[in-house]
């Protein structure tokens, strides 16, 4: 049986499941698209090939194996992009969840059903089917549990809205040892630069009381006086909002002390190092125009 757990989002990494772009299906209509940055780069014919984001996964799975990572991929499903794991599945303490995801998304489930079948019954969840939840907005934060998401106006009115509240209620019942922080994120279907399309695309815990944050990403002002609070102002990094559209806040930490970062975030990088990070820099730019980057790419299975 494979060993799950996840208490946070930093601490050693021992496995992972790392997208796979093989057979991806090729640049997709704008209808079959599902965010506003792919169809951005549909529309001016710059839609990632296959090749160089095989590469850049390649880069990035070699940076877990050098430090230890076990990495599993998923297995192929023709013609399915399966990149993003991160929001198809995810572990909470000894716990996988198999939520429900955009209907868009749901063939990559078959890709990691190998892998839900080699955990043991007892752990794995099965989300009801009024809640909707993906992985990008879940985090679980030690005692906390931090949930992006939308409410049932927003939730019906655009396609990246991807959690709603029923999948909020939800992880609080399932998870009562954790308070569960449910944050509101301001969405857009036509423009990159005013969605906040996951929770990890406006904010990601790093170290061990660090945070990433984009304060246009959330929707109600007091989410985000509340995490500046509670990280401490001098322990947050803010990022503007272009530096939000090319997704400096999803970066992916391996340990409390290394994080992989994409090799174009000067800025960024430079405080992390500042801070005493060890910052493995890798290029991912083509998978960012799919309005992901690298902790969307992955599902951690297993931390210390
Ligand atoms: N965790 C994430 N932020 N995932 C990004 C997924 C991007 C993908 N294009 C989608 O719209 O679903």
């Amino acid at each position: 049986m494979l060993k799950i757990y996840i208490n946070n989002e930093t601490s050693t990494l021992k496995s992972v499941v790392l997208g796979v772009a093989d057979q991806f299906g090729g640049t997709p209509s704008l209808e079959a698209a599902y965010d506003p940055k792919s169809k951005e780069h549909i529309r001016n014919g710059k839609f990632p090939a296959e090749e160089d984001m095989i590469m850049e996964m390649t880069g990035f799975a070699r940076i877990l194996e050098r430090h230890g990572v076990e990495v599993y991929r998923p297995s192929l499903v023709k013609d399915c992009n399966q990149i993003f794991s991160r929001d198809i599945g995810f572990v909470i303490d000894d716990k996988f969840v198999r939520p429900n995801i955009l209907e868009k998304r749901v063939r990559e489930l078959e890709g990691i059903q190998y892998i839900t079948d080699q955990i043991n019954p007892g752990q794995l969840l099965k989300a009801p089917d009024d809640t909707r939840i993906e992985g990008g907005d879940v985090m679980p934060w030690n005692e906390l549990l931090f949930v992006g998401y939308s409410n049932d106006e927003d939730f019906n009115k655009y396609e990246v809205a991807r959690t709603n509240k029923a999948g909020v209620d939800y992880l609080h019942a399932q998870f009562p040892n954790r308070e569960v922080k449910a944050f509101e994120l301001n969405k857009s279907d036509v423009d990159p630069k005013e969605n906040a399309l996951h929770l990890d695309c406006c904010f990601q815990p790093i170290g061990t009381n660090q945070a990433i944050i984009y304060r246009g990403g959330f929707k109600r002002p007091e989410d985000y006086q509340f995490l500046i609070h509670y990280f401490g102002k001098e322990r947050i990094i803010e990022v503007d909002r272009e530096e939000m559209y090319a997704m400096n806040s999803n970066v992916f930490s391996i340990s409390p002390e290394v994080i992989v970062s994409e090799k174009s975030f000067v800025r960024l990088n430079d405080i992390l190092r500042e801070r005493g990070f060890q910052v493995e820099e890798t290029g991912y730019m083509e998978i960012a125009k799919m309005e992901g980057l690298l902790r969307c790419s992955t599902l951690p299975l297993l931390r210390e």
